[in-house]
C-alpha cells in the first residue's frame, strides 16, 4: 500500500495515511498545537535554569526537508517499492509522496524506482544478502538549486551505470551530481567509506546567513535551510562575536557556525571527528575566502582534553553535539578551560538538560534559552542556550 497525503480545505493543514506505520512523523495534529506541544516540553525541563524564549516557528511547515532518504525493495507482485523501514520492524513501508521533503525528491525516487525495472538493478534484500541497490540519498539546495543523487549500493557492481546516469539526468536536468556509494554492511541508511562519482563534483553547495556550503554525500548538514538561518543567527548573537574574539566551534560539521563566526572577525578552531565533514569544512573556509578559521579532525572531548592539559583557553566556546549530547569529559575539559560564554546549540533537549546541570557545577550560568522549531510534525526541539560564567565550581547542585 502506498501513502496519500490529503489537506484540509479549510486549514491548509495536511494529514498522511501513512502517520503511525512509518515513524517519520510523530504528531498529526495542527501546526499551532504541536508548537503548543513543545513549548511546554521546554518549559517544563529548562525554565529551571532560566527563562524560555517562545519558540520559533516556521511560516510554512511543509517540504523542509533537504536530505531525503530511501530505501527500495518487493511488494507482494514483485513490483518495486520505494520507502522506509516501519517503525516496528524490517518491512519496508511504500511511501511516495512525503510532505515534508523538498518536493524535489520523490520525482527522483519515482525514476530510480523505473530505471531500476528498465535496467533490471534489484534492490538489496537485507535478510538475504542479495541484490543491489541498497538505498538513495538525495541533498538538495533552495538557494544555489543544486541537487545530488547518492545511489548506495552493496558493492561495486552497478549494471548499466553509464545508461542509468544518462537517463537520470535527461529525466532529471536538474541534477547536479550523481554519486554511486558502496556500502557492503551495517545498518540501514549508513554511507559506506567508498564513492565514486558518476556525473558531476559529488558534492553540491548551499548558502546560508550568506556563506557559501560545500556538502559531501557522508557529511553532516542541518535539514531545515530556513530555520536553520535562524538557529544560526541566535547561535552567533548570543556568542557576541566581534574582532579578535577566539572562538571553539565543537562538533563543527561542515565548518557552518564557525565559518560564520570568522566571517564576523572571530579567531576560530573547528573541530569535527567525521572526516569528509572535515574535508568539506577545510574547503569551506577556501570558499569563503577565510583564513582566521582552521579545522581539527579530531574527537571534540580528547580535543579539549589537549587544549586543557597545555594550559590554552577560548573566549566562547560553540558546541552543538549529535543527540547523545557531550561526553562528561568534554563538559570538564570546557569547564578547565574556562571560556566567559558557552552557547550549547542541541538537537535533544533531555541531553541539554542533563548537560546544563553538569555546566552549572563547572560555575556556568544559563542566561538565555531559545528553542527552534526545525523539525515540524515530529517531536524535535532544536534550542540555542548562552550560558556565563560566574564563578568557581559548584559541586553542590
Ligand atoms: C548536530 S551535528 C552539528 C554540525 C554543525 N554544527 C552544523 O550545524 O551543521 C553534530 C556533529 O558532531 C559530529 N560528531 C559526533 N561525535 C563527535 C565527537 N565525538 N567529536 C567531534 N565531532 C563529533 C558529527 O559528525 C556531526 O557533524
Amino acid at each position: 500500500m502506498s501513502n496519500k497525503i490529503m489537506t484540509d480545505k479549510q486549514t491548509g493543514e495536511k494529514h498522511c495515511r501513512c502517520f503511525k506505520r512509518c515513524g517519520g512523523c510523530q504528531l498529526d495534529e495542527p501546526y499551532k498545537d504541536q508548537l503548543e506541544r513543545k513549548q511546554q516540553k521546554a518549559d517544563r525541563m529548562l525554565s529551571k535554569f532560566a527563562p524560555v524564549n517562545r519558540i520559533l516557528p516556521m511560516e510554512k511547515p511543509y517540504n523542509y526537508r533537504c536530505k531525503v532518504q530511501n530505501i527500495y525493495g518487493l511488494d507482494r507482485s514483485k513490483r518495486i517499492i520505494s520507502g522506509v523501514y516501519q517503525s516496528s520492524g524490517q518491512k519496508i513501508v511504500a511511501v511516495d509522496d512525503c510532505f515534508l521533503e523538498d518536493e524535489r525528491a520523490a520525482p527522483i525516487v519515482r525514476s530510480v524506482k523505473k530505471l531500476m525495472k528498465d535496467m533490471r538493478i534489484p534492490p538489496y534484500d537485507i535478510r538475504s544478502g542479495r541484490g543491489i541497490l541498497r538505498h538513495t540519498l538525495i541533498r538538495t539546495s533552495r538557494s544555489t538549486g543544486q541537487v545530488m543523487l547518492v545511489l548506495v549500493t552493496a558493492g561495486a557492481m552497478l549494471p548499466a551505470k553509464n545508461n542509468l546516469v544518462k537517463a537520470m539526468r535527461a529525466a532529471h536536468p536538474e541534477i547536479t551530481t550523481i554519486v554511486q556509494n558502496i556500502c557492503p554492511d551495517g545498518m540501514p541508511l549508513t554511507l559506506g567509506e567508498r564513492d565514486i562519482v558518476l556525473f558531476g563534483k559529488g558534492y553540491i553547495e548551499d548558502e546560508l546567513c550568506g556563506c557559501r556550503f560545500r556538502i559531501s554525500p557522508a557529511s553532516f548538514y542541518q535539514v531545515n535551510p530556513l530555520q536553520t538561518e535562524k538557529l544560526y543567527s541566535c547561535a552567533v548573537e548570543a556568542a557576541g562575536i566581534s574582532e579578535g574574539v577566539r572562538v571553539i566551534d565543537a562538533y563543527c560539521g561542515t565548518g557552518t557556525i564557525g565559518i560564520i563566526c570568522a566571517k564576523n572577525g572571530a579567531e576560530v578552531t573547528g573541530v569535527e571527528l567525521n572526516k569528509s565533514a572535515c574535508r568539506d569544512a577545510h574547503k569551506n573556509a577556501e570558499l569563503n575566502g577565510l583564513e582566521n578559521i582552521k579545522f581539527c579532525n579530531d574527537d571534540a572531548g580528547k580535543f579539549m582534553q589537549a587544549m586543557a592539559s597545555k594550559g590554552e583557553g577560548c573566549d566562547v566556546l560553540i558546541m552543538d553535539p549529535p543527540r547523545a549530547g557531550a561526553s562528561r569529559e568534554f563538559i570538564g575539559c570546557a569547564g578547565r578551560l574556562a571560556p566567559q560564554k558557552i552557547v550549547y546549540v542541541s538537537c535533544k533537549i533531555e541531553t541539554l538538560e542533563r548537560d546544563l546541570k553538569a555546566f552549572r557545577r563547572e560555575g556556568y550560568k544559563v542566561t538565555y534559552i531559545q528553542p527552534v522549531d526545525m523539525f515540524p510534525h515530529t517531536m524535535g526541539i532544536e534550542t540555542v542556550c548562552l550560558l556565563e560564567r560566574n564563578g568557581e565550581k559548584n559541586e553542590a547542585h
